[in-house]
Parts: structure tokens; sequence; C-alpha cells
């Protein structure tokens, strides 16, 4: 089933293999599935992996590009994906904005156990504070219907509200997301390559990664004023921890505009100064739903 996701994309890039978290059944997949071509003669597969580490490995050997989420409307930024892309900066060359809605399914009315994809908990943390039995996190909501399908004993899950319509289940309890207009956005990444040219008729966001090797008092303000000095739009700011000492934190920025505009330029050639920057690509902005 194709799904309605909203993105634009110049990319006219094939992509024969595309990799994405699995099982079937994920947010993932339909998120995917905007990359998939409907042209026969030009076909491309789906390749699915346990978690969002392996997805993201298996570019550029195994598959060409990789569905990855980044960021929910509520959870804020998928840190595992950033994190990596410290570690291995993968191109982003687009992103996608998928609706997200969860249902309770479980074979008892008495669960001993209830299994939860990690970001789903925290979407649904007000169901799952009122629940006695206790959460066991999987990798995907995928493995969550999974396991519940597989349980010899009681047990619950919470899984996308897409899958009602494909088991039958015991019990169920439908929205138990926190937010009635629950949202992740999805991002295509592959092996870096140069920009494509900005076109006109798009409005571009562009994404960065500044590693901090020169902490100082008023480093982030620093950024931020250059920013602001070229009147450079910042859609997402995410500090992360280098890992090494406390207080140390690199920066995953997204802003409006593309990476070749004269006044992104500006702004990094002066941040370039004292920090390592990685434009980690220019993408066509997806549209709100
Ligand atoms: O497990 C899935 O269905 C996924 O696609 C993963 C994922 C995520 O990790 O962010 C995707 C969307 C939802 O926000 C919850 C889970």
């Amino acid at each position: 089933m194709r799904f309605n996701v909203t993105a634009t994309s110049n990319d006219t890039t094939h992509y024969p293999r595309i990799a994405t978290l699995g099982p079937t059944g994920t947010f993932s997949e339909r998120a995917a599935q905007h990359w998939l071509t409907a042209d026969s003669s030009n076909k491309n597969a789906l390749h699915f992996y346990p978690s969002l580490a392996r997805t993201l490995a298996a570019v550029p050997e195994n598959c060409e590009l990789a569905i990855v989420p980044i960021e929910n409307i509520v959870e804020g930024i998928v840190s595992p994906v950033v994190d990596s892309f410290v570690r291995r900066p993968l191109q982003i060359i687009g992103e996608v904005m998928v609706p997200i809605q969860f249902a309770y399914v479980a074979n008892h009315s008495q669960p001993e156990r209830i299994f939860a994809q990690f970001v789903a908990q925290g979407q649904c943390s007000e169901f799952l504070a009122g629940q006695s039995a206790p959460v066991l996190t999987t990798a995907s909501n995928s493995e969550s219907l999974q396991q519940l399908l597989d349980s010899k004993q009681p047990a619950g899950a919470i899984v996308p509200a897409h899958a009602l319509a494909e088991h039958h289940f015991a019990r169920v309890q439908q929205d138990v997301t926190d937010v009635a207009h629950n949202e992740t956005r999805f991002i295509a990444v592959r092996e870096p390559r140069e920009l494509e040219a900005a076109q006109p008729s798009i409005d571009y966001k562009t994404a960065i990664l500044i590693i901090d090797d020169a902490d100082h008092p008023g480093l982030l303000v620093e950024h931020l004023q250059v920013f602001a000095a070229y009147r450079v739009n910042l859609t997402a700011l995410v500090s992360r921890p280098t890992g090494r000492r406390f207080g140390h934190y690199h920066f995953y920025i997204e802003c409006e505009g593309h990476a070749h505009d004269s006044s992104i330029q500006a702004a990094l050639t002066l941040i370039q100064l004292r920090n390592r920057v990685t434009v980690l690509g220019s993408f066509p902005k997806a549209e709100q739903t």
C-alpha cells in the first residue's frame, strides 16, 4: 500500500535497494514507500534491518539509501540517528512526515508484560504509566507486535494503529498516543556525494553538524549570533554530549535554505574558524501535514 506522506524531491537518482527498520509493518516502512519508484522498468526494493544502527550501516555496501526517523513532534530528536552522524556523516537527501498513531493490544486482561519500542514508549507515556505490568523494550513496533503474537503468556503490546486491520486481538484499546496530532519526520540518507545545485522552485533545508573541538564560555551563543547576523533561520537545534567530558556538546542544526546560499556559506565560514563543520545535506523541505 502506498501511503499518503508529504514530501518533495528533485533527486532523480535510482536507488535499487532501500534500507529501513523492520520487519515489515513499521512506520519506517511507510516512510520508505515514498522513495519507491512507481516505474516497473526502474524497480527498487525495501530491505529490512532489525535496528536503526544496522539500517544505517547497510549504506552503501548493501543498500544505496536508508530511511530512518530523525524527529518526533513530541519526543524530539531520535538521538541514535544524530549520534551516528558524528561517527559517520551520511548525506541527507530528503525528508518526509508520517502521521503516527498507536493502539494497545493484548491476549489477556491482566498481562504479565507489555512490549513497546523505545521511541513508542515516550509517545504513549500516559497510557503506559497507568499499567501495572512491566514494559519490555523492543527495537521496532513490528517486533513488539511479533513478540505479542508469539507469546504463550498473558502479554500486551503497543503497536501501530494500522496493525489492527491485519490481525485479530482479544483486547484492543485504540488511540493510546499521548497527543492526537502525533507525527514523525523521517530522512533519507546515502553515501555523501557533491551537493546538487539548488532549484529556484524548491524550498530547501540544510542540516549541519558542528563538532565541539574548542569549548569555551559563550560557544553556542557565538554560533547563534553568526546565524542571526546572516539572517539564517534555524528550524532545529540539538546538543548531543560528546561522551568525553560533562559539559561538552556537539550541535546538530537544521536551517532554512540551501548550503550554496551566500548567507549560509558566510555563516559556516565564520563558524568553521573555530569548530569542525559538516554539511550533512540540503534537501527539499517536507510540507507540514
Ligand atoms: O518501530 C517503528 O515502527 C518505527 O518505524 C520506528 C519509530 C522510531 O523509532 O521513531 C518510528 C516512528 C514512531 O515515532 C515510532 C517508532
